[in-house]
């Protein structure tokens, strides 16, 4: 125990707290200024270490800041199933993140692995996979979660590469469950499963002609989009454009451009124009776990009409339980889970072809955890941030229909149906939204149903919507309730909300601190735009006056 005393207080010693400043595991883990998360990242190089130790197996560390911008970086952990680092974990690592000094940082571990019973001084091994996005602050931290590693004894750091955060999370389930775990077995995945999912298209389905195969994509100028260039290689029936790759003179990492610019803007990313009306558009963000698809509108200075998670999540819904309704001897529970964010014409379409919906809070931690209640849960933030999973009894009922089918009604709809959904299995990343994953499925659903863009964007009118945010002296005086849809804390805060939107019709308004910037967020939904705009500057105009500052957009 003395040897990882002194190397523990040795590696800490080069990763001082920064003066003055303190870190939070918020919504998406530790983020920041790149510059000053030295100390935070080799902390969270030790946490993890401690993670792999407690559960006997392989984790996770991503280095990203998302959709950030460039400047910024950020550090989340992922768990041996490849989901986000179990909650009741995060106290801990935020004590660590703001240890004034060596000593108690030191301190704080050891009492840690006390109560945690986690063996430390190298009887057992344990072992952290690690990744990084594009940012050019990256590679220092990389080297930051390196020591911070190395400084619990008998912990092992695999430097996986440049990878979008879904790739990691995605190798550190396989890792662990014993499977092909490399990025080259993750896109033959994508492609091959994507291939049989086209295949697998009614022949009967006379409108496959008129869906467009041409897709462009904005890759943020972050990691995805050079993702999908390797991808795309081994994937026909799609022509897959890609622009925002992050090479020279592209343009700066989500600049103008990713898909939290295309959601919250409603414009076309940079590098996109006039010659491009028509044609179905997709764009992920900087680290390639959310997706948005889009259409320029014409005559419109770049306008778009846009489909979020909310409609990636009903197509996605729909498919499923197309193929449910063939197989009726395999029954399946089925969850929808989104957040208050999710439109409310979304919600009112998902309920209406029966299916059970669900609100957690902001945050995919929240939402994950969720959907592993069912047989097949399905999750989206209305950012594009979502994925579906299977439950693992579903999985072994599935692939013994699927058998049994496949020699005894080749070919009949039922098996079809069958191999349809064993392909989704495969194509979907169970561990985490997944922006390639994700798109490559939307178009093999398109295209097994037949589906124009219109089509899809005709499922449902979205209600307007306004978000504001709100810079506040203090956002944790805003306490919420009911999956953040209602305000607890300042009570005066709620009558008035609800005394706004009993203005509008189809008025709905929430407010909540957020988890990623220091501001408050107001979200407001109407039967018209104005309405919509009016009902949040009137609530922003409130929080602002209970809680003191400006209003920003
Ligand atoms: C309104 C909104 O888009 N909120 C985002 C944002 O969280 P906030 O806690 O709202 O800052 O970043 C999270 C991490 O990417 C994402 O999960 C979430 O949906
Ligand atoms: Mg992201």
């Amino acid at each position: 125990m003395a040897d990882q005393l002194s190397l523990l207080l040795d590696s800490a010693t080069r990763f001082p707290l920064p003066n003055g400043l303190s870190f939070s595991y918020g919504t998406s883990g530790f983020r920041s200024d790149g510059s000053v998360l030295g100390s935070t990242v080799h902390r969270a190089g030790i946490v993890a270490a401690l993670r792999s130790l407690k559960t006997g197996s392989t984790v996770g560390l991503v280095i990203t800041a998302s959709h950030n911008p460039v400047c910024d970086n950020g550090v989340k952990i992922a768990d041996p199933d490849g989901s986000m680092m179990d909650q009741s974990w995060e106290p801990f690592a935020n004590a660590l993140a703001n240890a004034p000094d060596p000593n108690s940082l030191a301190q704080l571990v050891l009492q840690f692995a006390k109560d945690e019973e986690i063996p430390l001084g190298g009887g057992q091994s344990a072992e952290v996979l690690l990744a990084r996005d594009t940012r050019p602050t990256g590679e220092t931290l990389l080297e930051a979660a390196k020591q911070g590693i190395s400084s619990i004894i008998g912990t092992v750091a695999i430097d996986m590469g440049i990878l979008t955060t879904p790739e990691l999370h995605w190798m550190v389930r396989c890792w662990n469950n014993g499977t092909k775990a490399t990025e080259s077995d993750y896109f033959a995945q994508l492609s091959n499963s994507f291939r049989s999912l086209m295949e697998l298209a009614p022949n009967d389905n006379l409108n496959l002609d008129t869906v467009e195969k041409k897709l462009i994509v904005d890759g943020a100028n972050g990691v995805g989009g050079f993702k999908l260039e390797e991808i795309k290689k081994n994937i026909t029936g799609l022509e897959i454009d890609v622009r925002n790759t992050g090479k020279e003179g592209e343009g700066l990492l989500n600049e103008g451009c990713g898909a939290d610019f295309v959601q919250k803007e409603k414009f076309a990313p940079c590098g996109f124009g006039l010659s491009d009306l028509g044609i179905r558009c997709a764009s992920l963000d900087g680290d390639a776990d959310r997706l948005v698809f889009f259409r320029l509108i014409p005559n419109s200075n770049n306008k778009i009409e846009l489909v979020d998670g909310d409609k990636i999540l009903s197509l996605f819904a729909i498919f499923i339980q197309e193929q449910l309704r063939l197989l009726e001897e395999l029954p399946a529970r089925l969850g929808v889970v989104q957040t208050a964010y999710a439109n409310g014409a979304a919600t009112d379409y998902i309920k209406n072809l029966g299916l059970e919906v669900i609100f957690t809070p902001t945050g995919v931690k929240y939402l994950h955890e969720k959907a592993l209640e069912y047989d097949i849960g399905l999750y989206f933030e209305a950012n594009g941030h979502g994925t579906i999973l299977f439950s693992k009894e579903f999985l072994s009922q599935l692939d013994s229909a699927n058998r049994e089918l496949s020699s005894k009604l080749p070919g009949s709809k039922k098996q079809k149906a069958a191999s349809r959904l064993v392909a989704v299995t495969q194509l979907i990343n169970q561990a985490v939204g997944d922006a390639l994953s994700g798109l490559l499925l939307v178009e093999a659903i398109l295209h097994n149903k037949g589906w124009s863009f219109q089509k899809w964007c005709d499922l449902y009118q979205d209600l307007p919507s306004r978000q504001l945010k709100v810079k506040v002296a203090d956002r944790t005086a805003i306490v919420t309730a009911d999956a953040e849809t209602r305000v607890v804390k300042p009570a005066a805060l709620q009558e008035l909300i609800d005394i706004e939107t009993a203005k509008y019709t189809h008025g709905r308004c929430f407010v909540r601190p957020s988890g990623t910037e220091d501001v408050v967020r107001i979200y407001a939904e109407a039967a018209t735009q104005d309405s919509a705009d009016s009902l949040a500057n009137s609530v922003a105009q409130h929080v602002n006056q209970i809680l003191g500052s400006d209003i920003k957009t």
